[in-house]
């Protein structure tokens, strides 16, 4: 078992050079390893300035030093955190030190969040969450991302794993004591009622999902329409940067072109295609093939056309939503064919569109909580159908085995819900049989 048992260290902070380099180390020759580089070290995160030596005096920095321990730590271990000067030299340094310490080693990937797992600091979902926290590059990302990390999303499936799981004994009681005459036989009506509404809270839960992944990854904006329709100079606009070509001639796009935008806090992902029009030229053909593709698996197709110009081609329904938006305002005047009409050319327009376009994102996320993993996705989905099973009726005992089942799933998400440790605090709330 000497693996888990290894006190780990790492770089726990970012790019080197910085202006400060956090070293952490976790196990149970954290404070022992730390203490002959830098002396004495007080635990209960009470930072003191220290000299970092080597072992025979020489100076390696001079930095923080914090002591945290088990299981008072992120991992659950003994922690030791270095704050020293961000420079590639300090840490290799640094580490060769630690490095020639026995049981001591670099850590793994994930090592500390799986050690911090492992002992109970925190679950699977939060895990999930804090990858995300540190990957949020919008505003949005960071709050779905802080509703994951800090066991605002666990709470939601131990609560439901609970109800199902309370409405699973009270069943089993009832199965168990069904000839003796105090037990009151419409408590069913109401297991089952509460068993509905947790069905109906699980839906709803489920259909938010897609809402999470579009925070997580980004709502996509296709641009599309006949060639000159003014797509590329759109992106341009937005992006407020030369990123596509830009010619009077028709069909001067062909590959897909792509710029990630924060909007408003929200990740919105645009994608400039190929004027759609009849072609004999092969590379045409296929930048249209990707244009119409990249359309129908948008979120959002932004349908572009001059004013008042012959539609030149209708459009595959897309999965998402469309707005027909009508270019070169500047030459004509505002037509009520169109959801948006404007002008690159003078900007007017623009701002409407970006509220428009924010208006369908918005739609997507109400804020609340939302499972943002297929693996938890999966499990609920599991979850519910079981639910949907007991709720069909049928002999009680077999109701009561979906209701475990589906119980279980919800553990699942979280990693920690055991189902059978629920039962015994349910069971003995009540006192049947006295
Ligand atoms: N007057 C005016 N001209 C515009 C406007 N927007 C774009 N144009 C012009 O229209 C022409 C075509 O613009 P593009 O942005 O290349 O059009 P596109 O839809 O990307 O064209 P393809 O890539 O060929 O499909 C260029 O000459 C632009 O300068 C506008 O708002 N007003
Ligand atoms: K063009
Ligand atoms: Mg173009």
């Amino acid at each position: 078992m000497a693996a888990e048992t290894d006190t780990i260290f790492a770089l726990s902070s970012g790019t080197l050079p910085a202006g400060i380099a956090v070293i952490r180390l976790s196990g149970p020759k954290a404070f022992e390893a730390a203490e002959l580089l830098a002396g004495q070290i007080f635990s209960g995160a009470k930072a003191s300035l220290r000299t970092l030596r080597r072992s025979d005096g020489s100076v390696l920095d001079k930095g923080l030093v914090l002591g945290f321990r088990a299981p008072k730590s992120f991992t659950g271990e003994d922690c030791v955190e270095f704050h020293l000067h961000g420079s590639k030299a300090v840490v290799s340094a640094v580490f060769n030190e630690l490095a020639t310490l026995t049981s001591l080693r670099l850590a793994e990937a994930g090592e500390f969040s799986r050690r911090a797992f492992d002992n109970g600091k925190i679950d699977l979902v939060e895990v999930e969450g804090l990858a995300d926290l540190i990957a949020a590059e919008t505003e949005m990302q960071r709050r779905l991302a802080v509703e994951h990390s800090f066991g605002g999303q666990s709470a939601l499936y131990m609560a439901w794993a609970e109800r199902l799981t309370r409405a699973r004994a009270l069943i089993e009681a009832e199965l168990d004591f069904s000839d003796e005459e105090d037990v009151p036989g419409s408590v069913s009506d109401r297991v089952w009622m509460d068993v509905g509404a947790v069905y109906a809270e699980l839906l709803q839960h489920i259909q938010g999902a897609q809402g999470g992944e579009i925070i997580r990854d980004g709502f996509k904006v296709v641009i599309s329409g006949p060639p000159n329709a003014g797509k590329s100079s759109l992106l341009n606009a937005l992006a407020k940067r030369d990123v596509a070509i830009v010619t009077e001639l028709a069909g001067t796009t062909r590959d897909v072109i792509h710029v990630d935008l924060d909007l408003d806090g929200y990740l919105v992902r645009f994608f400039d295609t190929a004027g759609i029009r009849e072609s004999d030229d092969l590379v045409e053909q296929e930048g249209i093939r990707r244009a119409k593709r990249a359309a129908f698996e948008a979120d959002l197709v932004l349908l572009l056309e001059e004013i008042d110009s012959d539609p030149k081609y209708t459009p595959e329904q897309p999965q998402g939503t469309m707005l027909f938006i009508g270019t070169k305002l500047d030459r004509h005047t505002v037509s009520n064919r169109y959801d948006v009409c404007l002008s690159i050319k003078t900007g007017e327009g623009l701002d409407a569109l970006r509220t428009a376009i924010l208006k369908q994102v918005t739609s997507t996320w109400s804020g609340s909580l939302v499972p943002n993993r297929a693996r938890q996705l999966q499990y609920l989905k599991e979850a519910s159908n079981f639910v949907a099973e007991a709720l069909d009726g049928g002999q009680l005992d077999l109701r009561a085995e979906s209701l475990r089942i589906a119980a279980t799933s919800l553990g699942r998400i979280t990693g920690r819900v055991d189902v059978e440790q629920l039962l015994d605090i349910i069971f003995s709330q009540f006192c049947i049989g006295k």
